[in-house]
C-alpha cells in the first residue's frame, strides 16, 4: 500500500498495521473507544479531554508528569467512571490497552522547554519512541502534536507542509524544534517499517483559557499584564509575527485529524497573522486601554515570522478555524480575571 506524504513523495508502507484489539470487532456490544492522552493535564490536553469525554462511547486515560500541567485542569473528570488519571513520565515505558493515543506530552512554553533542554529532547525522542512502541504493541492509532517550530525561522511564508524548514541544530530552542522533528521522523519510520497508523498535526500558536498564567508565552503574558496594570512586554523588534488559534478550534482539528484517513503532517492553526506590537495594541484596546507598552530584550533564535498555509486542513479534514483573535481574547481575559481574582473595572 502506498500513499503520498507531505513532501509529495510516494512512500510504500512495507507492513500492514498490527491488528487492533478484537474489542473493536465486537458484534453484540460495541466496547468503548479507549483513548490515551499523554500530557492531558496541560493546556490543550485538558480541553481535548473535555471534548473526548462528551462522547459517551469514549474512555479516556491521561498520563502526565505535571511538569507544566495541573490536576486542576481535569478536576471535573476525576472519579468519573470513564476517566483515569495516571502520574507518569513518558520517558519511562508504559503498558496500557488502548485504541487511540493522542501524544501531547511535552512542555510547550519556551521558558519551560529551555529550562531543562536535555529533558525536553528526551521527552520528544524517548517519549515518542515509548508511545510508538505502545501503539505497535496494542494496535493503536497514534497522533503526535508536532509544531510550527519544525519550520524554524522560516524563509518560506506562509508555511506549507512541504517546506523543510530553516532550523538551527545547536541553538537554545533546538531541544524543542529538533526534538519535534525527530519525533516526526520516528512516527514516519514506525509507519513505514511496522505499518503503525500515524497522524501528525503541526500546531501553530494556540491560546485560550487554562493557559499557565506565568508560562511566559506572549498571549498569556500580555493578558496577565493588562489585568494587573503592568506594562505589556513586547520583545524586540516587535515586528515579528505569529498567527493565533483559539483552543476550541485546535481541539476540533486534532479530533478530525485522528478520526480521518490522512497521516499528515497537516498544519493546524489560524492564518490570522499579527506582529507582536499589533497583538499588544489589541490586548490594550480590548482589556486595558490605560496600560503601557514597553520594548524588552528578546531571546536567541526567535522566529521572525510564522503563518500557516491551511489548505490541506481545509481540503483533507474539512477544518478551518472559526474564532478570530478579537473574539478569543475576551474568553481568556474572563478566565484569567477569575483565576487572578481581579474583577473588570466598572466604567461609570
Ligand atoms: N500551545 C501551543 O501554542 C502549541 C503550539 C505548538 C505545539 N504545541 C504542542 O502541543 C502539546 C501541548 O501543548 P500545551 O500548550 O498544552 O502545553 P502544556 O505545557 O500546557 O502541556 C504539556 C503537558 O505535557 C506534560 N508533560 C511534559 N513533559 C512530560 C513528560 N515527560 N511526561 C509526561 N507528561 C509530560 C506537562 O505536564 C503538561 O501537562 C505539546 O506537545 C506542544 O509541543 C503547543
Ligand atoms: O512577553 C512576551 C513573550 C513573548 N513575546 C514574543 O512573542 C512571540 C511568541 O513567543 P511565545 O513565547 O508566545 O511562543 P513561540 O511562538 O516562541 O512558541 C510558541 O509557538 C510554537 C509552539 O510550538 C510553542 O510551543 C509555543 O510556545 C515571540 O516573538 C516572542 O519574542 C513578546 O513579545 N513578549
Amino acid at each position: 500500500m502506498a500513499n503520498e506524504n507531505a513532501n509529495g513523495n510516494q512512500h510504500t508502507v512495507t507492513r500492514s498495521p498490527p491488528p487492533p484489539s478484537p474489542l473493536r470487532f465486537s458484534k453484540f456490544f460495541q466496547s468503548n473507544m479507549r483513548i490515551l492522552v499523554t500530557g492531558g493535564a496541560g493546556f490543550i490536553g485538558s480541553h481535548l479531554v473535555d471534548k473526548l469525554m462528551e462522547n459517551e462511547k469514549n474512555e479516556v486515560i491521561v498520563v502526565d508528569n505535571y511538569f507544566t500541567g495541573s490536576k486542576d485542569n481535569l478536576k471535573k473528570w476525576i472519579g468519573h467512571p470513564r476517566f483515569e488519571l495516571i502520574r507518569h513520565d513518558v520517558t519511562e515505558t508504559l503498558l496500557v490497552e488502548v485504541d487511540r493515543i493522542y501524544h501531547l506530552a511535552c512542555p510547550a512554553s519556551p521558558i519551560f522547554y529551555k529550562y531543562n533542554p536535555v529533558k525536553t529532547i528526551k521527552t520528544n525522542v524517548i517519549g515518542t519512541l515509548n508511545m510508538l512502541g505502545l501503539a505497535k504493541r496494542v494496535g493503536a492509532r497514534i497522533l503526535l502534536t508536532s509544531t510550527s517550530e519544525v519550520y524554524g525561522d522560516p524563509l518560506e511564508h506562509p508555511q506549507k507542509e512541504e517546506y523543510w524548514g530553516n532550523v538551527n541544530p545547536i541553538g537554545v530552542r533546538s531541544c524543542y524544534d529538533e526534538g519535534k522533528r525527530v519525533a516526526e521522523t520516528l512516527m514516519f519510520d514506525y509507519h513505514r517499517q511496522h505499518g503503525i497508523e500515524i497522524r501528525i498535526a503541526r500546531i501553530f500558536n494556540t491560546y485560550g483559557p487554562r493557559m499557565n498564567i506565568d508560562d511566559g508565552r506572549v498571549v498569556s503574558n500580555f493578558i496577565a499584564q493588562a489585568i494587573r496594570d503592568e506594562p505589556l512586554t513586547v520583545q524586540a523588534p516587535g515586528t515579528q509575527t505569529r498567527s493565533f488559534c483559539y483552543v476550541s478550534d485546535m481541539v476540533d482539528g486534532l479530533i478530525r485529524l485522528m478520526e480521518g484517513e490522512h497521516t499528515g503532517p497537516i498544519n493546524i492553526g489560524n492564518p490570522g497573522e499579527f506582529t507582536m506590537m499589533e497583538l499588544a495594541e489589541n490586548v490594550k484596546e480590548l482589556i486595558n486601554p490605560e496600560v503601557s507598552v514597553k520594548i524588552v530584550e528578546n531571546t536567541p533564535d526567535d522566529p521572525r515570522q510564522r503563518k500557516p498555509n491551511i489548505t490541506k486542513a481545509k481540503e483533507l479534514l474539512g477544518w478551518e478555524p472559526k474564532i478570530t483573535l478579537r473574539e478569543g481574547l475576551p474568553f481568556m481575559e474572563e478566565d484569567f480575571r477569575q483565576r487572578l481574582g481581579v474583577p473588570k473595572k466598572q466604567i461609570n
